[in-house]
């Protein structure tokens, strides 16, 4: 019979992811939300804001409103130097604010870059918060803002307006991650593992579910091989020849079938945390001649996006502490040794280039410091 554990907390959410939810929910809509800081801010992602939208900011807005950008992305698009450090620039729009497509192109590099010249001033001290948003979305991490009138509230076109706290923004992550839960645990025998179970892991958000797949019994072992896979939509399940991720999870699972113990953590991080749409576009970008970091750069996000916590909260519930880490990246043994899990021993985890992810290859080893040959 299936264990089922409880949430933790109430049914309803705590309130420092609830408001979140909401807030990601709007800005896929492209509704705006006020950002519940000392200044309060009206945000709408520029990728999915529309005329309605837009003029709901200059209804309730009381100064002059701009567009965020993380530097990568405001470096290409002012054409010159920018703080790099910035967490990030501001570019002013003109009132009234009209122009969705001009918005949409400045935050999206896969469109015609059709811009007008744009010049910069001093971020929002919520800056941050505001971009962050956009991440949480999935969406690319471009911003409208602008200072909300005291009283928005109470304004006829301000009573619907959801308000989220930049701190719960910021903070939400972890929180997520501590609100994990088992809701599932079946056996599902494997090709290459035949004694394999799936326990799946769901978060508050009741977004997409985290899966572990266990090979025989590995929180009785000393240290159980482990491998933590972010999930790849077109490598894991199409056999996209563009990454190493494929043979990566099933060399992995075989390999826990051959030990007869193991867990693998497949996790739902698409495209090293940037989302499965932003994956593409960085691919686009790659087919222009970036690479896969610089192109997650131009459109905005960090090279990786990825958190631990989520790892390491699943070990946890799983009763595993001690790992052999299946992974030739670095930074994954960092991270999850920040996260109090003991990692014994980095196993290597390579597969021979397929003649079109060679480069792929080369980056990882090159610019991310990927423990490769
Ligand atoms: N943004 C982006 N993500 C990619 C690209 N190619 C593959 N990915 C994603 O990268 C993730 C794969 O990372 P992992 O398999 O966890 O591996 P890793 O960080 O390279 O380290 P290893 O443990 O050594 O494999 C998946 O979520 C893929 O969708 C790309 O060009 N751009
Ligand atoms: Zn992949």
């Amino acid at each position: 019979m299936t264990k089922l554990a409880q949430n933790p907390g109430s049914t309803l959410g705590t309130p420092r992811t609830r408001a979140v939810h909401r807030a990601i929910a709007e800005a896929r809509r492209g509704v705006p939300v006020v950002l519940a800081a000392k200044h309060p801010l009206i945000i709408v992602p520029a990728e999915t804001v529309g005329a309605e939208g837009l003029r709901l900011i200059d209804t309730l807005s009381n100064g002059p409103a701009v567009l965020l950008l993380s530097p990568s992305r405001a470096a290409a698009v002012l054409q010159h130097e920018v703080e790099a450090k910035a967490p990030a620039i501001a570019l002013k729009l003109a009132r009234p604010l009209i122009d969705t497509e001009t918005l949409k192109r400045a935050a999206d590099p896969t469109l015609e870059q059709i811009l007008p010249r744009f010049e910069t001033t001093a971020p929002p001290p919520e800056s941050e918060a505001a971009l962050a948003l956009g991440k949480l979305a999935r969406l690319l991490p471009a911003m409208v803002v602008a200072p909300v009138k005291p009283g928005w509230a109470s304004q006829k076109a301000g009573a619907d307006l959801l308000a989220v706290p930049a701190a719960d923004l910021l903070a939400y992550p972890l929180n997520l991650a501590s609100s994990l839960t088992r809701v599932a645990e079946v056996a599902v025998p494997l090709d290459a593992a035949r004694d394999a179970r799936l326990i799946a892991f769901r978060a508050l958000d009741q977004g997409i579910e985290h899966m572990a797949i266990i090979v025989g019994h590995p929180e009785a072992q000393e240290a159980p091989l482990v491998r933590i896979h972010s999930e790849c939509f077109t490598g894991d399940l199409l056999g996209s020849l563009r990454c190493d991720c494929g043979p990566q999870l099933q060399g992995a699972i075989a390999r826990m079938g051959r030990e007869g113990n193991g867990a693998v953590l497949y996790l739902a991080q698409e495209g090293r945390g940037i989302g499965l749409i932003n994956k593409l576009r960085a691919y686009t970008l790659q087919d222009e001649g970036l690479d896969t970091l610089d192109a997650n750069r131009a459109l905005g996000w960090e090279a990786d996006e990825r958190n631990f916590h989520i790892a390491a909260a699943m070990l946890e519930a799983l009763g595993i502490h001690k790992i052999r880490l299946l992974t030739n990246n670095p930074e994954k043994v960092k991270g999850l040794a920040a996260c109090g899990i003991e990692i014994v021993e980095r196993v290597p985890h390579e597969f021979a280039p397929n003649g079109v992810n060679d480069s792929y290859l080369e980056t990882k080893a090159k610019r991310f410091g990927h423990l490769i040959g």
